[in-house]
């Protein structure tokens, strides 16, 4: 259960690797992924270098002329890869301020191939990336940060796992091969003198939970006095996440929460711009698009509760996990991540998608 959270803990990894310290970061990780859903980590083994690269990259990137952004628009993508301008995606009934470049794993488009016709739609999430030819070497830094990310990923699920008493290998059947990953950029919102803060904030991105993977590895890619993330905690307070250098924020995905029976929560959470610029760099630790709700829920249902750990007041709040997976009609998490796309780039739908887009579009 999400508690009345008023600080997101920070945890060292590199606990991991000592004999004492072990327990003591299993037993902190166990309370953050059951209680929180937000953690930083620090001492998480991604060299600073392949850091530092991405992020003095973004604002070259960012400044390039708007046909530089637009010969590689996400439009042109049925992988939904590429760049979206400011204004392009609404979150929670309002349009968000920021700019995006989305990537992902670098994969072919096997969903093309004449050998690929009969695979599902959703197989054609994956596909290769597009990439703008400047600023030099982006690919490189992205891809090398997207190998990095992956493996941090996995090193990161066997301990969850192992915090809650599980076998560490436990959740890596459930991943996909392909990772998604944004750079995003938030610009400054107008602010007339002398007025405060609040009353000249706008939304970067609505309240959300992360939809669109399993846990979401997030880089504040910006000065510490760079604000706008929060958390909401359980009394509908939201809770500053604050630029701590040197961390990645670490949080859980909606079928993440679904798999472990609402024991751990996809905490909901957004970003208020402010007078400063912010640049950051989410990255969305992919699930396989053929898990099937009655995988995803059934797994794990049987150990939790021989543990104890979906007691009976508890096991209501886990079975009604508020889903878009769960309550759509459609039965695996590639199909509701589709249609979750197509919503949100509904041009891309219609391009790509003609099959299916009516049906997404009108079927709430
Ligand atoms: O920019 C951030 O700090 C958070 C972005 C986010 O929550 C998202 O893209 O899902
Ligand atoms: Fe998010």
């Amino acid at each position: 259960m999400t508690s009345c959270f008023s600080r997101i803990p920070v945890i060292d990894l590199s606990l991991a690797s000592s004999p004492t310290g072990r327990a003591d970061l299993l037993s902190q990780l166990r309370h953050a992924v059951t209680a929180i859903g937000f953690l930083y980590i620090s001492n998480h083994g991604v060299p600073e270098k392949v850091i530092t690269d991405l992020v003095d990259i973004l604002p070259v990137l960012f400044a390039l002329p708007r046909k530089a952004k637009d010969e590689v628009e996400l439009s042109n993508s049925p992988h939904f890869l590429g760049y979206s301008k400011v204004g392009a995606e609404m979150t929670a009934g309002a349009k968000d301020r920021r700019e995006q470049f989305e990537f992902a794993t670098e994969l072919p488009d096997r969903w093309g191939e004449a050998s690929g016709s009969g695979r599902p739609g959703y197989e054609r999430l994956k596909g290769p990336n597009q990439w703008p030819s400047q600023p030099p070497h982006l690919r490189r830094i992205v891809e090398r940060y997207i190998e990095e990310l992956t493996n941090l990923g996995t090193r990161f699920l066997r301990l969850v796992a192992e915090s809650l008493s599980l076998p560490a290998e436990t959740f890596f059947p459930f991943l996909s091969e392909q990772h998604r990953l944004k750079l995003v950029r938030y610009p400054a919102s107008a602010s007339p003198t002398g007025s405060d803060t609040e009353s000249t904030s706008t939304q970067g991105v609505g309240p959300h939970k992360d939809s669109s993977g399993w846990w979401t590895f997030l880089l504040q890619a910006s000065p510490p006095k760079v604000k706008g993330l929060q958390a909401l905690n359980k009394a509908g307070g939201w809770i500053d996440v604050p630029v701590i250098p040197g961390t990645f924020v670490v949080n859980i995905g909606q079928a993440f929460e679904v798999v472990t029976n609402g024991i751990c929560k996809a905490t909901t959470h957004r970003v208020v711009s402010g007078p400063l610029e912010r640049f950051s760099v989410p990255f969305f630790q992919g699930v396989r698009g053929d898990l099937t709700k009655a995988e995803a829920v059934g797994t794990l249902r049987d150990k939790f509760a021989s543990m104890g750990m979906l007691e009976p007041a508890e096991s209501e709040e886990g079975r009604n996990i508020d889903s878009a997976f769960l309550r759509g009609k459609y039965d695996t998490w590639g199909e509701a991540q589709l249609r979750t796309k197509i919503r949100s780039h509904r041009d891309v739908g219609v391009r790509f998608y003609g099959d299916v887009y009516e049906r997404y579009i009108h079927d709430d």
